[in-house]
């Protein structure tokens, strides 16, 4: 293999990532590869040494298998299309103009309502968006939460994997112009404006599945899996309704990165708000034991300077993924940057609410006041404008 066929593949382009990069050859098929693992450290990513050399095929991390998602979006997103056939585009939108005006603006009123009720500081940003892409996020947001609401709301201890199943056979009937209820009627109308695939929001539904058998992460790369699965997810769903900024001379894929990146670093600062539930533990077993701790001590909730140490590793893992999430918004529609700032710092506010509550996030819930989000979001206001 000589060294011209080989490119860096970075998932976290000109980041500090604490995971590997893999030097892919780029003549071969995507399961010969060579992983030259990185070392990182306090002062930034050392190529300290090949560590590992490997071939097997076996060996795809969830970072190499998400990467390859990243690219499928990004490239279906650059051709302006979805992987329907030009034949199936027309009768989804024959099937999808059957339906109401007044019956889409009730169905997009609903999905609105619902975002105002569980993420009211989302939705206040989304106002500043055109019409359409402000009630496509809306249906985005109302679909994913009532995903979530499946493993985590009222009827979750009844639910079974065939449950999910039926949510996915009505998810593939929506994406083919025959929604189910209304607030599948709205994300039915967005799939057909927007060129969003249905592979993210599949994935989510297996995240919900993973949630249901798994308690236990046996380290970083399975943890990152789950989280791409519930939250990096949305990053990917809504990208292709925020729209690229004409002007951007960034690639896709780096815009589609920095999506997931936030996602996921949502998503670890939830799980660093709350480690154990209903019995699972999100946070990677192996990296528990490094640091002296046990599944009882998690249990037990008990804040040591052992966990004080073992948690602030972990915000500072989610703290690069947000960095990283930053450089990505310039590059979105102006109009859509602002709801983006606004996610972003307050979530990563949490993560300082953490540090403040002296690593106690078994007592003490780490949330973001009125106040401070009603700060936050001017803040956004100001970067969202000053990239323009
Ligand atoms: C270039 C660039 C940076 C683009 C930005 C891309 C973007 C908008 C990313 C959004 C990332 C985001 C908001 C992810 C949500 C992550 C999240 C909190 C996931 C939660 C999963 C399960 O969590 P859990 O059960 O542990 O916790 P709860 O106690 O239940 O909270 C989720 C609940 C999954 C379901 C996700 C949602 C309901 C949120 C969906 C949000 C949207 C569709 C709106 C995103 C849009 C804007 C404009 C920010
Ligand atoms: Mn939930």
């Amino acid at each position: 293999m000589s060294c011209r066929n080989i490119s860096m593949v970075c998932p976290r382009e000109k980041s500090r990532s604490p995971f590997s990069f893999i030097a892919r050859n780029r003549n071969s098929k995507s399961n010969s590869r060579i992983c030259f693992e990185l070392k990182f450290s306090s002062a930034g990513m050392v190529p300290a040494a090949v560590i590992t050399d490997v071939t097997s095929p076996s060996r795809t991390t969830s970072e190499e298998k998400v990467y390859d998602v990243v690219l499928k979006q990004a490239a279906l997103v650059k051709q302006k299309k979805t992987d329907r056939s030009i034949h199936e585009k027309k009768l989804l939108e024959q099937r999808t103009g059957n339906i109401s005006w007044d019956f889409l603006n009730k169905a997009y009123d609903r999905c609105g309502e619902i975002c105002a009720e569980f993420a009211k500081t989302f939705y206040l940003g989304t106002l500043l968006m055109t019409p359409e892409r402000k009630r496509a996020i809306w249906a985005i947001y109302a679909w994913c939460r009532r995903t979530d609401e499946l493993v985590d709301g009222p009827i979750a201890s009844h639910l079974t994997p065939r449950a999910l199943d039926r949510w996915e056979e009505r998810l593939a009937g929506l994406f083919e112009g025959h929604p189910y209820d209304i607030f599948d009627a709205a994300l039915s109308d967005t799939v057909s404006k927007f060129p969003v695939d249905i592979q993210p929001f599949k994935h989510m539904i297996q995240g919900m599945r993973m949630d249901l058998k798994k308690t236990r992460y046996k380290n970083f790369d399975e943890l990152y899996l789950y989280c791409y699965y519930v939250a990096g997810t949305v990053g990917l769903m809504t990208v292709p309704v925020m729209g690229i900024a004409p002007e951007s001379k960034s690639s896709a894929e780096s815009v589609y990165n920095a999506a997931l990146a936030l996602g996921i670093a949502n998503q670890l600062t939830n799980i660093r708000q709350n480690s154990a539930r209903r019995g699972r533990i999100y946070l990677p077993q192996d990296e528990l034991g490094q640091a002296g701790l046990s599944d009882d001590d998690i249990f037990r909730g008990k804040v040591t300077e052992k966990w004080r140490n073992f948690i602030s590793g972990q915000i500072k893992r989610a703290r690069m993924l947000f960095d990283e999430a930053e450089r990505g918004i310039a590059e979105l529609n102006s109009a859509s940057r602002w709801p983006v700032w606004a996610s972003l710092l307050i979530y990563r506010q949490i993560l300082d609410v953490i540090e403040a509550n002296d690593y106690d996030n078994f007592r003490k819930r780490a949330f973001v006041g009125r106040a401070k989000k009603l700060v936050f979001l001017s803040v956004a206001y100001g970067k969202a404008v000053a990239a323009e």
